[in-house]
C-alpha cells in the first residue's frame, strides 16, 4: 500500500517536472534571438539523427496541391496487399470494383517489414484527420510511410520505390476489370460499364493466315514502346476495318481488346457537339485503350466538309441498305465536328497523349471515305472483313457445333465457292434453335440458306444485264425522238 502511494507520488513528481520543462522551453524559445533558435534546432536535428539514423517517406492518398487521388498511393497499396499483407496481423478486407473477390490490405497503424537488396524497410499505414473549414466535416487522409536506414537512402529512393510502384501498377492492371466507355445519348462525358465480351481471335471466322498477321501486328505494337520512342513517333496505331454488315468488324474490336487487355472507348461522333468537345473527350481516354468510331461514313457527313456541293448519286438516295438511310447531316445531329477536327485529333493531340492507344474506324463503304482520313500513317492498317470463306465456316462449325469434320462439309464447301454469305448468317444457321436440333440439322439449314443465296445471286445476275441494256435503249429512244423531231420539222 505504502509502495503504491510512493509510486503515485513519484509519477506525480515526474509529471510536474515535464510540465515545468515544457513551460521553460517555451519561454526560452519565445525570448531567445531567432539565430539562436535556428542553431539549436539544427543541433537538435543532428543529435536526433545520430541516435535515430532512419529516414521516413510518406505517400499520401491524395496529391498535396489538389484533391486528385495519388496514383503512387494506389500502386503501393496493391504492392503491399500482394507482397506483404500476409505478414501483417491486422488486415482490412475489401471487394475491388464490385467484384466478388476479397482483397486484403494492411489496416490502419499496422506495420510490416520488407527486405530489398539487403536493406530492411518498414511500411506503416496511417491516417490523419484534417479540418479544412469549420463549416465542413473533417476529412480523412490516409498515407503509407516507409522507414529505412539512411545508408540506403539512394537505393530506396532510386530503385526500391520505383520497383514498388512498377510492381503495384502491374498488380492493379491484372486485378482491374476492363471497361467499355461510351459517350452516347448526348452525354458530354464518358460513362462506363464492365467490358465482358467473350470474342477472341480463335473464335473469329477468318483465314488463319490473315488472322495471324493481325494478331502479330497487335502484339508487336504492344511491345514496341522503345521502338516508337527511338523513331520519335507517338505510340499509337490506327486500324481501318471495312466490309459488308455482319462480317465481324465489331466482333474483331472486342477480340482486339481481349487480346491486348485494353479498355474500349466507343466514341459516338454524332453526340459530340464540336471539335473542342472531341478534344476533351479524347484527352480523357486512358492509356492502354482502343478508341472506336463505328460506321465512320454515316456517323457524320465527314466527306461533306470537302464535297459539300456534290450531289449524291441517285442509287445512293434510293438504296435500302440499313447503313445509308440513317446518315445524319452535321446540322441535323447538332454536331459540328469537322473532318479537320478529327484529323487534328489523330495527328496532333493524339501524339501528345502519353501511353499506348489504338484507334479503330469501321465502315461498310471504304470508297466513300475522304482519302485524307484513310491515308497510310493515319490509318496504319486497312483490314477487309469479307464474306465467309470455307475456312471461316470451319471455325464457326467448331465453335457452334464442336465439329472438325462432317460429310456435309463437302457440299457446303462447293456452295460457298459459288455464292457469298456473311459470317453472321452462317453463325445464325449453325446456332441450334431447339435442343432437338442436332449438328446435322444445323448444317442442312445452312445448305438451304446457301442455296437460297445462290438463287438470289443468279436472279440478280440475270437482272443486271437487263439493267445495263437500259442506257442503250434510252439512247435508241433518244435517237428515235430526234428523228421524229427532225421529221416534224421537215
Ligand atoms: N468473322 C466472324 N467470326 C465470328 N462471328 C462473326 C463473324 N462475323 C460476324 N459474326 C457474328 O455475327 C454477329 C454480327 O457481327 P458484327 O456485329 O461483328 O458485324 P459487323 O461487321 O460489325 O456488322 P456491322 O457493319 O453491321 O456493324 C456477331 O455477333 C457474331 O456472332
Ligand atoms: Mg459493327
Amino acid at each position: 500500500m505504502i509502495s503504491t502511494m510512493g509510486l503515485l507520488q513519484s509519477w506525480g513528481g515526474l509529471g510536474t517536472s515535464i510540465a515545468s520543462f515544457i513551460f521553460m522551453w517555451d519561454m526560452i524559445r519565445r525570448y531567445c534571438p531567432p539565430e539562436l533558435i535556428r542553431a539549436s534546432d539544427k543541433w537538435t536535428r543532428r543529435i536526433r539523427s545520430f541516435f535515430y539514423p532512419f529516414i521516413q517517406i510518406s505517400i499520401s492518398e491524395f496529391m498535396s496541391n489538389n484533391l486528385k487521388p495519388h496514383d503512387a498511393y494506389a500502386a503501393v497499396e496493391a504492392y503491399l496487399s500482394v507482397h506483404l499483407a500476409k505478414k501483417a496481423k491486422r488486415l482490412r478486407a475489401e471487394t475491388v470494383h464490385g467484384g466478388g473477390k476479397l482483397v486484403l490490405s494492411m489496416d490502419e497503424h499496422e506495420r510490416v517489414n520488407d527486405e530489398f537488396r539487403g536493406a530492411k524497410i518498414q511500411w506503416i499505414s496511417g491516417k490523419i484527420v484534417q479540418r479544412e473549414s469549420k463549416y465542413l466535416p473533417d476529412v480523412e487522409r490516409k498515407y503509407y510511410k516507409v522507414t529505412f536506414h539512411k545508408k540506403y537512402r539512394d537505393m530506396v529512393t532510386d530503385t526500391y520505390l520505383e520497383h514498388v510502384i512498377k510492381t503495384g501498377k502491374e498488380i492493379q492492371m491484372r486485378n482491374r476489370k476492363r471497361k467499355l466507355y461510351t459517350n452516347g445519348h448526348n452525354k458530354t462525358t464518358w460513362s462506363h460499364i464492365v467490358f465482358e465480351h467473350p470474342a477472341t481471335f480463335d473464335s473469329l471466322a477468318m483465314e488463319s493466315e490473315k488472322k495471324r498477321e493481325i494478331v502479330d501486328d497487335l502484339l508487336m505494337f504492344r511491345e514496341s514502346k522503345d521502338f516508337y520512342a527511338r523513331i520519335g513517333k507517338a505510340w499509337k496505331r490506327g486500324y481501318l476495318l471495312y466490309g459488308p454488315p455482319g462480317t465481324g468488324k465489331s466482333t474483331m474490336i472486342a477480340a482486339m481488346a481481349n487480346l491486348l487487355d485494353y479498355d474500349v472507348y466507343d466514341l459516338e461522333l454524332t453526340s459530340v457537339r464540336d471539335n473542342t468537345e472531341l478534344r476533351r473527350l479524347l484527352a480523357e481516354t486512358s492509356s492502354k485503350s482502343i478508341i472506336v468510331i463505328e460506321d465512320i461514313d454515316c456517323s457524320l457527313d465527314l466527306t461533306g466538309q470537302r464535297k459539300k456541293k456534290q450531289e449524291k448519286p441517285p442509287e445512293e438516295k434510293t438504296s435500302k441498305n440499313k447503313k445509308e438511310v440513317p446518315r445524319k447531316d452535321t446540322e441535323e445531329s447538332g454536331s459540328r465536328v469537322t473532318l479537320s477536327g478529327l484529323l487534328n485529333f489523330i495527328d496532333g493531340l493524339w501524339s501528345a497523349c502519353s501511353g499506348e492507344r489504338i484507334i479503330v474506324f469501321t465502315t461498310n463503304y471504304v470508297d466513300k471515305l475522304d482519302p485524307a482520313l484513310t491515308r497510310r500513317g493515319r490509318m496504319d492498317k486497312h483490314i477487309e472483313l469479307s464474306y465467309c470463306s470455307f475456312e471461316g465456316f470451319k471455325v464457326l462449325a467448331k465453335n457452334y457445333l464442336l465439329l472438325d469434320e462432317h460429310p456435309l462439309f463437302e457440299p457446303i464447301e462447293m456452295l460457298m465457292k459459288e455464292t457469298n454469305i456473311i459470317p453472321a448468317d452462317v453463325a445464325e444457321n449453325l446456332m441450334p434453335s431447339s435442343p432437338k436440333e442436332d449438328a446435322r440439322k444445323c448444317l442442312l439449314k445452312l445448305i438451304e440458306a446457301l442455296k437460297l443465296a445462290e438463287e438470289v445471286m443468279i436472279k440478280k445476275g440475270k437482272e443486271e444485264p437487263a439493267d445495263k441494256e437500259l442506257p442503250d435503249m434510252k439512247e435508241d429512244a433518244d435517237v428515235l425522238q430526234e428523228m421524229e423531231d427532225s421529221v416534224d420539222k421537215v
